[in-house]
Parts: structure tokens; C-alpha cells; sequence
């Protein structure tokens, strides 16, 4: 008899509704040709204490800051749109040296996810390279693997359920995993077994972008402010589909601005998935700019990537400085996918990153420019800066 029963949904996060989305998990029955059976979701009925402080390290700070050693070994080197997502090519994953992995973390983090093809490397040896970035986390709520690799998410859909896109937003389904962690993810990666021939694409969200996006003033404002992320809708839609919810829900406060250490670039933390309010400003105060930043992180392109996934098509992205969504139009295929999440630091804010390591936090879009020789005075940030000059609408 399968493990799994029959009544539990594999989902993947965010569930704050029982997600129409996520099909039921079958059992090995009919299976047997499956080459990925021992690879599907399971629901393991067991519990784990509170996580306790992890000491991490990122290793983008080691790494050459011209990234030599990898790019050098990469025979294309493709950057999707100008502010996220670099695709390289010619680069075997089992194969990196430290350098190059300290290397990849550096590119991930600047780029906010990199993509690479045709991958053959396995769920241990993509485990072993997560754990190269930082201890690796374990869900609470979410489906591992049947050969019980408690460290894997697993993300699974097929034919047996069909989905009811009425049932929730599209905008709750962008998040940055996990935030309601007290050290949330750092350098993630996903690798597809299986996917449609079309569709299923995953788009992230910048948001470096996001804050290089807005006015001085706004980008001040948000500087100071905290905001609650939380487990408890997770937890208890794994709780109503009938799942053992494996790790005590929690709720954690972080800087709504955090620096990511290794680029010292802006970057702002909050997602729709995760982030339930922003701490001591009115309901009505908070409601309208998470509102706002959330619309901004789903519905602006300019700060977007979207990747067309094809077996063995690997994603590494830094879930500090990107949100991400995936795409549901792919039914009756089956998609099937393994993630390998690395803790990260605890968020650091601009003021905490500045007093400890005594440098000052940027604006990525200025600093890039600045490195272009552009004129950047006078110019507060990328768009608006630029729009302003040349007119709205135009
Ligand atoms: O299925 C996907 O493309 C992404 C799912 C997801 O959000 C994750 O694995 O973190
Ligand atoms: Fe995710």
C-alpha cells in the first residue's frame, strides 16, 4: 500500500488555501514505469523541533567579484532581460570546483536566478552543492521525496485533479519561499524531471528592481519599517487537507529593506505569499503599501523574468533578493520537480548592515550605471529618474 493516503494533496507553497492547484498524490501503484517513482511527493508523519540559530556564511563573499573562474568555463553567457535572470550554457554542474561554486552564489545573488540546461546531476549531488551555500532546510509542510530525503521539497502535478483556477489570486501565489523562517533561504535551486511540452514556466520577481523603482523618500520610508511573515495559513492548509504539519507554525519579524550580503544592494522583502502586515503603522497604512509593493512585484514586467523550463533544466535562485511564482496551464501533464533550500543569515536591514560591516548599502540600478560611466546625478533611480526626462506615457 502506498504510504501516502489517499485523502492527503501534494502541494507545494504557498497553500493558504487548500490549493486547487496541487493534484492528489497517487501511490506507486501503476507507477512501475515511472523513472522518478521514488522521487514523488510523500507526506512523512513525523514531527521535528523548533529550528535552532544556524551559523551561515555566504559564500558569494569569497568569491572572485568577476566571477572568472565560472564564467570563464561557460561557453555562452546569457543575461534574459537587464535586471534578472542569466542563463549560461557549457557548465556541468557535478562538475564545479569551490571556486566556481563560491562563484555561481556570487552570480545568483546579482542576477537574482540563473538558469542552466540539460543538467544531469542528481537530487544527492544537488543536495551536496545546496549545502555547499549553507545548512539546508527542511519544510514543515510541504511533500518530500518517497525515499524519504527529508530535505527535498517536492513539487508534483498530474492528470489525477483537475485544476479550478476561480479558486484563488494570482497574485498570492508570488512568494519568497519560506520567509516566516528566521533565517529564510538563501542561493535555492529546482530542477525538473518531468514537465508538459508547453507551459509550466516560472516567472521571479526583482527586488532590487522593486527598490531601485521608487522615490528617495518612499525608499526611506520603507528603510524603517519591519513587517510579519507567517507560517499559520500554511500550516493550516496543510492541517484541513488532512497532512501532518511537521514543524510548530511560527511568525517573524523582518526589515521590510534587507541588504544581501555579498552585492550590499537594496533589495525589498516582502511577498504576497508570506508577509502579513507591516508592524506599528496603522491597518489601513499597511494594508495600502503591502498592497502596493505586492502589485508591483506580480504586474511589473520591467522587474520580471520568465523561464520555460525542459527536463533536466536546473534553477538557482537567491530567495533574498526575488520572489517567484509558477505557472498552472499545464493540466492533465504531469510536472515534477525536486528543491534543495539552503538557509540563509537573518535578514540584515540597511542600518544593521551598515553598522556591522561599516560599509554603506546601494541602489543596484545606480551602482550598474555607475560602473557604466552613466551620470547618475540628479538621477534618484533607474525608471523614474529616466521617465521623468522623457515624459510619462510617451
Ligand atoms: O513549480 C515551480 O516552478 C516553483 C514552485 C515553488 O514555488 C518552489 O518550489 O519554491
Ligand atoms: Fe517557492
Amino acid at each position: 500500500m502506498s504510504p501516502v493516503a489517499t485523502t492527503a494533496k501534494a502541494h507545494s507553497e504557498p497553500s493558504q488555501l487548500i490549493n486547487p492547484f496541487y493534484s492528489p498524490s497517487v501511490g506507486d501503484d501503476g507507477d512501475a514505469t515511472y523513472p522518478h517513482a521514488q522521487l514523488k511527493p510523500f507526506f512523512p508523519d513525523v514531527t521535528w523541533e523548533p529550528l535552532a540559530e544556524l551559523t551561515v556564511e555566504d559564500r558569494g563573499l569569497h568569491a572572485d567579484p568577476l566571477k572568472k573562474s565560472l564564467l570563464g568555463a561557460a561557453t555562452r553567457v546569457k543575461n534574459l532581460t537587464p535586471v534578472i535572470g542569466t542563463e549560461l550554457e557549457g557548465i556541468d554542474l557535478r562538475q564545479l570546483t569551490p571556486q566556481q561554486k563560491d562563484e555561481l552564489a556570487l552570480l545568483v545573488a546579482e542576477r537574482g536566478v540563473v538558469f542552466l540546461r540539460d543538467q544531469n546531476i542528481d537530487i544527492h549531488q544537488q543536495l551536496d552543492l545546496a549545502r555547499h551555500f549553507g545548512p539546508l532546510h527542511k519544510h514543515a509542510t510541504t511533500p518530500i521525496p518517497k525515499n524519504g530525503l527529508e530535505e527535498v521539497h517536492v513539487v508534483y502535478n498530474d492528470a489525477s485533479r483537475r485544476p479550478e483556477p476561480s479558486a484563488f489570486s494570482k497574485l498570492e501565489l508570488w512568494h519568497s519561499d519560506v520567509t516566516y523562517e528566521i533565517q529564510p533561504p538563501s542561493t535555492t535551486s529546482l530542477k525538473l524531471l518531468t514537465g508538459p511540452e508547453v507551459g509550466g514556466d516560472t516567472l521571479w520577481s526583482s527586488g532590487y528592481a522593486l527598490y531601485s523603482s521608487l522615490s528617495p523618500g518612499f525608499q526611506k520610508y520603507l528603510e524603517g519599517l519591519t513587517a510579519l511573515h507567517s507560517a499559520v495559513a500554511q500550516a493550516e492548509g496543510a492541517r484541513s487537507a488532512g497532512l501532518t504539519v511537521r514543524r510548530k507554525e511560527i511568525e517573524t519579524i523582518h526589515p521590510v529593506v534587507r541588504v544581501h550580503p555579498a552585492t550590499g544592494w537594496k533589495s525589498v522583502y516582502v511577498n504576497p505569499g508570506f508577509t502579513r502586515r507591516i508592524v506599528g503603522v496603522p491597518k489601513a497604512e499597511s494594508d495600502a503599501i503591502l498592497s502596493f509593493l505586492f502589485h508591483q512585484i506580480s504586474e511589473n514586467p520591467d522587474h520580471q523574468v520568465r523561464f520555460k523550463w525542459e527536463t533536466n533544466s536546473i534553477a538557482f535562485w537567491d530567495n533574498r533578493v526575488v520572489t517567484h511564482s509558477a505557472t498552472f496551464d499545464f493540466w492533465p501533464a504531469t510536472r515534477h520537480a525536486l528543491r534543495a533550500t539552503p538557509h540563509g543569515e537573518r535578514p540584515l536591514s540597511v542600518q544593521e548592515y551598515e553598522e556591522k560591516t561599516g560599509k554603506v548599502a546601494k541602489d543596484r540600478q545606480i551602482e550598474i550605471w555607475r560602473q557604466q560611466g552613466v551620470d547618475v546625478n540628479g538621477l534618484h533611480n533607474g525608471a523614474n529618474g529616466l521617465q521623468k526626462k522623457r515624459g510619462y506615457n510617451d
